[in-house]
């Protein structure tokens, strides 16, 4: 893995060719770019790329305008002005949801992400690239360090990652933000400083400036860097063990559930059975992130030693009869409905890519099964699996009928012609 450089030297071509290469394997690939000094740089390193190197694939420039600040939309237009120079496609994207009271950042980040993807989709690109830097990947660590995070939070920001069905990837985590500036100023494109990112109500702002405090004392941001790293590496050791744990010891139905013995915590080493669980609730339940690790171990103690159910990320956990179940938790307020039209697929729940044929004689809603579901759409439960684990399922309705479900055989009903395919996205680390 290569080590931060951080001369304030520019990145030369061969460089910049190495951290996108991993890029080239995507047909469409949609670059975020808020205006800021990191992101304008990476969309000036992807033109640079694209120019010498014929495998480039095409991009497409996302700037989302979150309405908090009155300047946002000229930085956007400013974005947009650039990529027209560059005859690269741009789209900015408005957050026009309702705010919270409070965790707007997170408010904001959420929306920016699910504006992001749901534009992907419609464009077919399957890559976002965002422009974290090393500084960034400190400033993560640093804020899992106070949080409490175990060896898979402090990993920090992985280059590459999955979610909702595409990749993130992160080509310059090991590139300074200095060097980024130099190659700028160096080409005479001018950028906007967000005026949050001095702000220190905010937390992110705080770490930040702690970092030369602690540079003082011998815990610099590359010695930072560097612990993330081995984090990772301990990280995606202990991954692969729960990989085959997860193939030989855990029954994951189609439909969403999975359950395993309970003998299986307690043979386990604590932090291999703590990813497992990690790793099946988010599976499970489609939460963008696993629980706090102290969350984690609390519901770890309990479900090695006491029978009965408790709720933890979007999941329903039961040990009952030495197996411990999980199933996706519905809540007063459901799950949310997703409509798809023939010849398409849609994302559901954050858990169920959903593909109607294009034969299809009308669109499909996707819901929750919900309890009861299963009765009333005449069905038995499969052997070992209680009725209740089946409620959050996706199933297929037009009306009130139920068209679909994973792992079950329905009869059609009268005057449905086509076909849907629910696929678990899989399971996220
Ligand atoms: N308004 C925006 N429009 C488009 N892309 C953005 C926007 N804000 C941030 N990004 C992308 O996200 C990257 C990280 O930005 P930033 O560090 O501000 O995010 P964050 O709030 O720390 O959250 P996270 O790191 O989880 O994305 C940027 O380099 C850029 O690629």
């Amino acid at each position: 893995m290569p080590a931060v450089v951080d001369d304030g030297t520019p990145l030369c071509e061969s460089e910049a060719a190495r951290l996108f290469a991993p890029l080239a394997r995507h047909r469409l690939i949609a670059l975020a770019v808020s205006g800021g000094g990191d992101s304008m740089a990476l969309l000036h390193l992807y033109d640079r790329w694209r120019k010498a190197c014929p495998q480039a694939p095409r991009a497409v420039v996302f700037t989302v305008d979150h309405g908090l600040r009155a300047e946002a939309a000229d930085e956007a237009a400013m974005v947009a002005r650039h990529c027209e120079t560059l005859r690269i496609p741009h789209k900015t994207l408005r957050w026009q949801g309702p705010r919270p009271a409070s965790g707007i950042q997170e408010a904001a980040r959420a929306a920016r992400y699910s504006l992001m993807i749901g534009e992907m989709a419609v464009l077919g690109a399957d890559a976002l690239v965002l422009a974290h830097t090393c500084d960034d990947q400190a400033e993560t660590f640093l804020d899992r360090l106070a949080r409490g995070s175990g060896v898979y939070g402090l990993a920090a920001m992985a280059p590459e990652t999955r979610r909702e069905g595409i990749v993130l990837a992160r080509p310059l985590l090991d590139v300074s933000r200095a060097r980024l500036r130099t190659m700028l100023v160096a080409a005479g494109i001018a950028w906007v400083d967000d005026p949050s990112n001095e702000d220190s109500h905010y937390r992110r702002v705080r770490m930040r400036r702690l970092l030369p405090v602690l540079e003082r004392e011998g815990l610099g941001r590359d010695r930072l860097v560097a612990t993330a790293r081995s984090m990772a590496r301990a990280a995606a050791a202990l991954d692969g063990w729960v990989d085959g744990i997860i193939a030989g010891d855990v029954m994951r139905h189609p439909a969403g559930p999975c359950r395993f013995a309970a003998s299986l915590l307690e043979c386990l080493p604590d932090e291999v059975a703590l990813r497992l669980v990690a790793r099946l609730l988010r599976d499970t339940g489609g939460a963008s992130h696993v629980p706090r690790l102290a969350r984690l171990e609390a519901a770890l103690a309990d479900l090695g030693s006491n029978e009965g159910r408790r709720t933890l990320a979007g999941c329903v956990m039961e040990r009952r009869d030495g197996e411990i179940l999980v199933h996706r938790e519905i809540g007063r307020a459901g799950l949310d409905e997703l409509e798809i039209r023939p010849g398409e697929t849609g994302i559901w729940d954050r858990r169920f890519a959903v593909t109607l044929s294009a034969d299809a004689a009308g669109p499909v809603r996707i819901t929750a099964l919900g309890a009861g579901g299963l009765r009333r759409a005449g069905l038995a439960p499969p052997q070992g699996w209680p009725r209740a684990a089946f409620a959050g399922a996706p199933a297929a309705r037009r009306g009130g009928d139920v068209l679909a479900l994973p792992g079950f055989d329905l009869t059609p009903a009268a005057q449905w012609r086509g076909s849907v395919v629910a696929r678990r996205i899989g399971i996220l680390r």
